[in-house]
Order: structure tokens, then C-alpha cells, then sequence
């Protein structure tokens, strides 16, 4: 293998998270790294979008539920509907790296071809030697061909021609995935997460969204302008998904922990980001198990500096387990207690303010399926935000938050909102 321009070690071309980023023993450091992120409201400069491609093509009313998706979406909508939300993005100075994009780059890349090639062929499913044939196709497949069979999968009837007759082709249905598509990939928050000057490569907890990572992955690893980034937490940990992390202040974390981050997930995190100085408070928030509210972010998002939009029926109830550095690497675990004045206290400000929505029940909850707490700061007091949810909207524009609103009729079927829809990538810092 040849030499790799970077600070770590080059990663294993079949398993690039194989490679100790990070604290491992012997990892040097990165320094100057060209992005950080360290809040959740520091002016946005560059985020990580996936416009939504042919894998929505694939959901059927057979498969949606499967594929966590509450509905059919119109795709050319959907696609019109992300594109005004990266104008509206793009307008307010921020740069907009599109995943497909940033992926064909990476298939550059013989290594990356490699990953990418060994994430999508099971051979479980596809028995040896489909398994083989279609290692050969995607092995010489232009870099573009590669990144949409990567993204949207494959069907058995799409495989290539070959000679002789598989059992497992012939007894598949033809319209049955050789290869998954990831219809969710356009929840870029999930699979990767920035925490000060290194990305971690999470740990999907859903079986349809778990290949995710195996992209962000390559492109963290081998495209040219992220490949030096340090990483932080390991890959193939217990499962810690993006919505879950809020960052509320520099060294503070709030990590939710329920129907996908688990408390192993979380612990070990904390364990991890405490081991590469990138916080020193995290707080384990418990959610209720449950569709509605998968991830922390899909029932509190900040909008500024010192204040959250929340979804009113958990705010008396939501609580912490502040977790803190042993000094040994160890991880001291308190509370549980109140997550807004734990939350206040850790970030070293007198409260944590809450947008009063003072909706009623049935609003709130309407609108909190709708995701109306799950807003993308640009700024301090900026957000982005689905304007199909005009109460919640119309409090944040009374408390002076600056909203921009978006359209998501199509885009919502994922139940996703501009929160999941992007991965800050770099924030400037909060001064003052
Ligand atoms: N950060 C978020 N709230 N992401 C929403 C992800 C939605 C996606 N359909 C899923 O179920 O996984």
C-alpha cells in the first residue's frame, strides 16, 4: 500500500474505521484542522446535505415501513423542495457539500472503490458466486455508476447478465434488493458528527440505515479535503446516532438516549470524547421509546446561544445523567435530575431559556410529528425550519428568532426535519 498524505496511520481499504483515530495509542493529533464545530448556533460555514436521488425511487407501500418512511414521497418534489432549502442555506453565505458528490470524488480513490465495494456486497444474501460476479461489475463501474449503486442499491433483475444459472437468482423475486437502497442518507445528522475539531463516524441502530455509515466513512477517510480530519469515537461502538447529539456549548454535550442511542452508546461517547478533551460535561437525556420521538433532536433543538425550542409535554419531565472525567478514564455519572438546570449549570449560564410555544397539547403534538423542534440554526437566533408548522413558527418569530421557513410537504415523509437534513461540517466560533 502506498503512502497516505495524513496524520494516522492509512486506513485498511476493506475497513477504513479499522484504523485507531482519535486517542488511540500513538495517533498523533490534527492540528489546524480547516473545520470545527463546537456549538449548535455558531454561524454555520459549511454543512454536509445529501439531496435525496433515485434510492426514494425504491419505496413502496410494500417496503416503506421497513425503510422508516411514513409515506411514498414524490420524488421530484422532494428534490425541489432540498434544493430551496440548500438555496436558502447558500443565501445566507453558508457552503453546501452535497454527500453524492463528495462520494464520487472519494470512488477516486482505488481504496475507497474497495470499501465501498466490500460495504455493498453480501455475500450472505447473494451466495458466492453472485457475490463474485457482482464484485466484478461495481469493480470497473465508472466512479458515478458505483456511487448510485451505493446509495440506491440494487435489485436482483438489475445485476448483471452472467452465465450459468444461480439458484439465488433464480429463486429471488426480481425486483427484490441485492444491494439495499438508503433512502435515509438524506438524514445526513445521523451517520457522522463533528465535536470540536473531529468527526465521529456514528453507529446506526436500524438495520436500514446501518450501511450509512459505511459511506461517510469513506468519504472521511479518503476524500482529499477530509482525509487528515482526526476522528473521534469508534465506528463499530454501540450504536450513537447523530439526532441524538446536541452540542450545547463548547465541552458541553447532551446526548439523548432511547429508541436508537443506547446507554452503552452513550457512555462510551462520553468516555471517548472525554479522552480527546472535546468536552467535559456530557448529559445522558432519557426519551421515550418511541417513533415520534427517535432521536433528542426531534423534541429540542437550540435556537440560540441560550435557548431551545422544545416540545412542551417533556419539558417539566425531561431529566440528565451528567456525566464528568474520572481523571483516569473512568466516567463519573450523576443525577439524574433536571435537564434544563443541568443543562444551564454545565454550560456555566444562569438558565437555559425555552421558547414558550404555549401551544395546546393537540398543536404541539401535531406539530412536534411535523417536526417543528427540529430546527437548524445558521446563527445565534437564526433558524431554519419547515413552515408547515406555523404555531411553533410564529412563537419562535415572537421570542425574536429569526425563522426561515421551507417548504417540506415531501421531505417530511421521512420524518425528518432541517436538523436531520444536514451535518454541520463547520461552525465559527461563539464569541462574546
Ligand atoms: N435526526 C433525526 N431526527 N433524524 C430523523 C431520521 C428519520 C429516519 N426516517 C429514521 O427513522 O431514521
Amino acid at each position: 500500500m502506498t503512502a497516505h498524505s495524513t496524520a494516522f496511520p492509512a486506513p485498511d481499504p476493506v475497513n477504513p474505521s479499522s484504523v485507531e483515530h482519535g486517542s488511540a495509542p500513538g495517533a498523533v493529533a490534527s492540528s489546524g484542522a480547516p473545520h470545527r464545530v463546537d456549538s449548535e448556533v455558531g454561524p454555520l460555514r459549511t454543512v454536509l446535505l445529501h439531496r435525496p436521488g433515485a434510492e426514494l425511487k425504491r419505496l413502496t407501500p410494500r417496503n416503506n415501513d421497513q425503510l422508516l418512511f411514513d409515506g411514498i414521497p414524490w420524488v421530484d418534489r422532494a428534490q425541489a423542495e432540498h434544493d430551496a432549502f440548500a438555496a436558502v442555506l447558500r443565501a445566507r453565505g453558508v457552503e453546501v457539500l452535497l454527500l453524492s458528490d463528495l462520494l464520487v470524488e472519494t470512488l477516486a480513490d482505488s481504496r475507497a472503490r474497495t470499501a465501498g465495494v466490500h460495504s455493498a456486497v453480501d455475500e450472505r444474501r447473494l451466495g458466492i458466486d453472485l457475490a463474485d460476479a457482482l464484485r466484478s461489475h461495481l469493480a470497473t463501474a465508472s466512479a458515478e455508476e458505483l456511487a448510485v449503486a451505493l446509495t440506491a442499491g440494487m435489485t436482483f433483475e438489475e445485476l448483471p447478465a452472467a452465465e450459468g444459472a444461480s439458484l439465488v437468482r433464480r429463486m429471488h423475486h426480481p425486483h427484490d434488493f441485492a444491494v439495499d437502497p438508503l433512502p435515509n442518507l438524506m438524514f445526513t445528522r445521523d451517520s457522522s458528527v463533528w465535536v470540536g475539531d473531529r468527526v465521529a463516524i456514528t453507529s446506526l441502530a436500524m438495520p436500514a440505515r446501518r450501511r450509512e455509515t459505511a459511506l461517510t466513512d469513506i468519504i472521511y477517510a479518503y476524500h482529499p479535503r477530509f482525509h487528515s480530519a482526526g476522528r473521534a469515537y469508534g465506528a463499530h461502538s454501540a450504536p450513537v446516532e447523530g439526532g441524538d447529539v446536541l452540542l450545547l456549548a463548547p465541552g458541553v454535550l447532551a446526548i439523548g438516549v432511547g429508541e436508537r442511542t443506547t446507554p452503552a452508546g452513550a457512555e462510551s461517547f462520553a468516555r471517548s470524547a472525554f479522552a480527546d478533551g472535546l468536552a467535559h460535561t456530557v448529559l445522558a437525556v432519557p426519551i421515550v421509546q418511541e417513533r415520534a420521538t427517535m432521536h433528542l433532536d426531534t423534541v429540542c433543538t437550540m435556537v440560540d446561544r441560550d435557548a431551545v425550542v422544545m416540545y412542551p409535554a417533556v419539558r417539566d419531565t425531561l431529566s440528565a445523567y451528567p456525566l464528568r472525567p474520572d481523571g483516569s478514564g473512568g466516567v463519573l455519572v450523576d443525577g439524574p435530575e433536571p435537564f434544563l438546570s443541568a443543562a444551564a449549570e454545565a454550560m456555566g449560564i444562569e438558565r437555559l431559556r425555552v421558547i414558550d410555544t404555549g401551544l395546546d397539547p393537540v398543536t404541539a403534538e401535531r406539530e412536534q410529528w411535523d417536526d417543528g423542534n427540529n430546527t437548524l440554526a445558521v446563527a445565534p437566533g437564526v433558524v431554519v425550519a419547515y413552515e408547515r408548522n406555523v404555531v411553533t413558527n410564529a412563537k419562535l418569530a415572537d421570542a425574536g428568532i429569526e425563522v426561515l421557513r421551507i417548504s417540506g410537504s415531501e421531505l417530511g415523509s421521512g420524518r425528518g426535519g432541517p436538523r436531520c437534513m444536514s451535518c454541520p461540517v463547520d461552525r465559527a466560533p461563539l464569541v462574546g
